[in-house]
């Protein structure tokens, strides 16, 4: 049986400025650095020592993995990065702030946007997809899979190839997996895994640097 440890990244600058963030690439804040240790002091607690890391390819994910590994003396441990466990992609709302946003669209259509399984946020335009597609981390994609915006089912459908070819055979080995990723692409994975519809998914929510951790024969 192995044991999967799923960590949202610590604060970053744009929760702190209350913005979507998406594939924008943002740092950690202070309060975010603080967050990424206490996870790793949450986990030790728990008597759990991982060893391999799995993150996303945005810095927060990979700040608060490695500020976690340090926490836990565990830097040297080996690490696998991919574009699927990245954040939902946010559209057109990037970088907008999210208390402005309700203030044009309302409470309910931003509620929509960013908590349904499938009501995609507007796209952004093909030279912004392209801009995206130019990024070393993502020139290696069709350009078709460079997302314009997606919606929490979108997510779940790039996530879930990696998890399962990737997460679930170190899972199978016996190994102790450490995933440092982002609010929805972990909301997706755990929707799966703790088999929640459609509906349940709404409600789900994680924190910054709260560890979950699953059990999978
Ligand atoms: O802005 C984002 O990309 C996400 C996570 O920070 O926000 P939300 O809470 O709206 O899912």
């Amino acid at each position: 049986m192995g044991t999967l440890i799923l960590v949202r990244h610590g604060q970053s600058t744009y929760n702190a400025e209350n913005r979507f963030t998406g594939w924008v690439d943002v740092p950690l804040t202070d309060q975010g650095v603080a967050e990424a240790k206490e996870a790793a002091k949450a986990i030790e607690a728990d008597g759990l020592r991982p060893d391999v890391l799995v993150t996303s390819v945005l810095e927060r994910a990979i700040t608060t993995a490695e500020l976690m590994l340090h926490e836990l003396e565990r830097p040297w441990l080996p690490v696998l990065r991919s574009w699927r466990l990245n954040e939902r992609h946010y559209g057109a709302l990037q970088g907008l702030n999210k208390a402005e946003t309700a203030a044009r669209y309302g409470d309910e259509q931003v509620k929509l946007w960013r908590r349904s399984f499938d009501v995609r946020p507007p796209e952004t335009d093909v030279e912004a997809q392209r801009l995206l597609h130019a990024d070393e981390r993502y020139r290696m994609l069709p350009l078709a899979l460079v997302p314009r915006t997606e919606a929490l089912c979108d997510v779940i459908d790039r996530v879930l190839p990696y998890y399962y070819d990737v997460i679930v055979p170190l899972l199978w080995d016996g190994h102790t997996v450490l995933v440092s990723a982002h609010g929805n692409s972990l909301r997706g994975l755990v929707k799966v895994l703790r088999d929640l519809d459609d509906d349940e998914v709404v409600s789900l929510e994680i924190a910054n640097g709260e560890p979950l951790v699953f059990r999978v024969p």
